[in-house]
């Protein structure tokens, strides 16, 4: 890849805004781990990330949780590389027999929430015992799905959003901060 596009890249982040940081992310993670001990501690729970944006907040939360608990993974996507799009796209379908089984579905935003939606009702339709969702940002707008994750960290002003999980142009999961696009 070109020095331009690294140059680019490198820009975006030196003009974005820092809208969470990382002690901000960690004060919300410590409390949503509470609230999904107290619930889930005696449910022998699989908790399954939503890839890709899922990994950083699973990855945090796990270290936080100290029950008994399963680890498994889904690969659904809503956007590809497009800021905008309403179809889930299923690349990979969990491998943990979750038959009867409680669910703790993890991602990075809850946006409109088409996302966490669709693999809720996937989950139930295909034998989940009962399905919990958590998702560490919820961007603040009037364009949502009537469901809303059991835990939720922290409220986000509505602009396109990248670091902690989610990518700009899929660069920048890796940030441990959330950062807004200063245009
Ligand atoms: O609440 P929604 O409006 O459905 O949007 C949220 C979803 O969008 C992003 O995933 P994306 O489809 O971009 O895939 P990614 O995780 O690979 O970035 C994000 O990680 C959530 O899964
Ligand atoms: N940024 C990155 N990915 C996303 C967003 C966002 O604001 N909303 C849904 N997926």
């Amino acid at each position: 890849m070109s020095t331009k596009r690294l140059d680019e890249l490198n820009a975006i982040l030196a003009n974005a805004e820092c809208l969470v940081t990382q002690q901000q992310l960690n004060v919300a993670l410590d409390s949503m781990a509470e609230a999904i001990t107290k619930d889930l501690q005696d449910k022998l729970p699989i908790v399954v990330c939503v890839m890709n944006g899922g990994l950083l907040p699973t990855g945090a939360l796990m270290q936080r949780l100290s029950f008994p608990l399963e680890i498994d993974y889904v690969h659904a996507t809503r956007y590809g590389m497009e800021f905008e799009g309403d179809k889930l796209e299923w690349i990979k379908f969990p491998q943990v027999d979750f038959e009867g089984r409680t669910v703790l579905v993890v991602d990075d935003i809850f946006d409109q929430g088409h996302t966490l939606e669709a693999i809720i009702h996937w989950f139930e339709n295909n034998g989940a015992k009962e399905v919990y969702t958590a998702a560490v940002v919820n961007k603040l707008h009037d364009r949502k799905v009537e469901m809303r994750p059991d835990y939720l960290g922290l409220d986000v002003e509505d602009k396109f959003l990248f670091g902690y999980g989610m990518d700009y142009q899929g660069f920048f999961r890796n940030l441990q901060g959330i950062y807004a696009i200063n245009q």
